[in-house]
């Protein structure tokens, strides 16, 4: 029996990278229910697994490890079936763009928020910054100051003429990093950038997902240096969505959290309640306005049901 990493799921077939350094096709033996989750796949790209070779070559993978976290995606908002994209994420590159297209505050907040929920840690990856005007610079600024000052790591690059890229690089060794952002922000030139050998049918793959079609996907990990892997995820918008009260929306914003504390109520939202410590340091700035309106905006959705469909 062997032990390895999952990086690529056909459909039918697994490919696992051995500890030994062997990629091995395997299949399914064995029954792979996983608590809570109905999963339309099993087994996801990340996943650490044992396998026992057979007489041609291939493998069963007859066991997974437990997994610190995965990603998700319904198959659609109303369906209770998802779909894995991948488990074991270290960490996650939002690429945002201040302008062509821009990137909302709140969509970025938001995916914070559902990142925070899913424990996987966020850099903020600001691209096309060879576009920008004086304006549109100091606004990226005061971005890169606020959600640094947050605790979320900001890259300014340009895909486009490699600015910036090689400080990007270097964090990506010996992780496995999920690649996220709107359609347009440059994912795939990005990614064509960080893996010349790839290149990524950027085209191709959008209009595959516009078309709906993404629902069967399959996932792959592109190895970059030793021990690194970059997952590109087409037509994720975000995280899966997530039940979770009113009382806990804050807990994903690091900063309403660590204020939260002094709140008067335990159970305190942040909006209307006497005491609360979390409006008192907008007021005094201590949480920035866009931040909170985005919590804010949230719990508006939260209540109205459509917290789920704004992912
Ligand atoms: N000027 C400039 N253009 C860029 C940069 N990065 C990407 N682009 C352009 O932006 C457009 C979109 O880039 P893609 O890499 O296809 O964007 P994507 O995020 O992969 O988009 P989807 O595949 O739809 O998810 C292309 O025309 C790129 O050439 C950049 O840093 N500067
Ligand atoms: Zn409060």
């Amino acid at each position: 029996m062997d032990k390895g990493l999952v990086i690529k799921n056909t459909g039918s077939w697994y490919v696992v990278k051995t500890d030994d350094g062997a990629l091995v096709e395997c299949k399914i033996k064995g029954n792979f229910r996983l608590k809570g989750i109905r999963s339309t796949n099993p087994i996801a790209v990340g996943d650490r697994v044992c396998i026992v070779p057979n007489a041609e070559g291939t493998a069963f993978i007859t066991e997974i490890e437990d997994r610190k976290n995965y990603i998700i995606r319904r198959a659609s908002n109303l369906s209770k079936q998802s779909h894995i994209i991948a488990a074991n994420v270290d960490a996650c590159m939002l690429v945002v763009t201040v302008n062509y297209p821009e990137t909302s505050t709140t969509f970025i907040d938001r995916f914070l928020a559902s990142a925070e929920a899913y424990r996987v840690p966020v850099n903020l990856v600001f691209n096309k910054v060879d576009l920008y005007s004086e304006d549109e610079l100091r606004y990226l600024d005061g971005l890169v100051n606020l959600y640094t000052h947050i605790g979320y790591p900001c890259y300014r690059i340009s895909a486009a003429n490699g600015e910036g890229v090689d400080a990007l690089k270097e964090d990506l060794q010996g992780k496995i990093t999920l690649f996220s952002g709107h359609s347009g922000v440059g994912k795939s030139t990005l990614i064509n950038y960080l893996l010349p050998d790839q290149q990524l049918k950027t085209g191709e793959i959008s209009s595959v997902h516009n078309k709906g079609m993404h629902t069967t996907t399959f996932s792959e990990m592109y190895p970059l240096g030793e021990n690194g892997y970059i997952i590109d995820t087409p037509g994720i918008k975000g995280f899966g969505t997530f039940d979770m009260k009113d009382e806990e929306v804050g807990h994903y914003f690091k900063e309403i959290f660590e204020f939260s504390a002094r709140c008067k109520y335990g159970n305190c939202t942040h909006r209307h309640e006497p005491g609360c410590a979390v409006r008192e340091a907008v007021e005094n700035h201590y949480i920035s306005q866009s931040r909170y309106n985005s919590y804010l905006n949230i719990l508006e959705d939260k209540e109205e049901g459509k917290y789920r469909s704004a992912f």
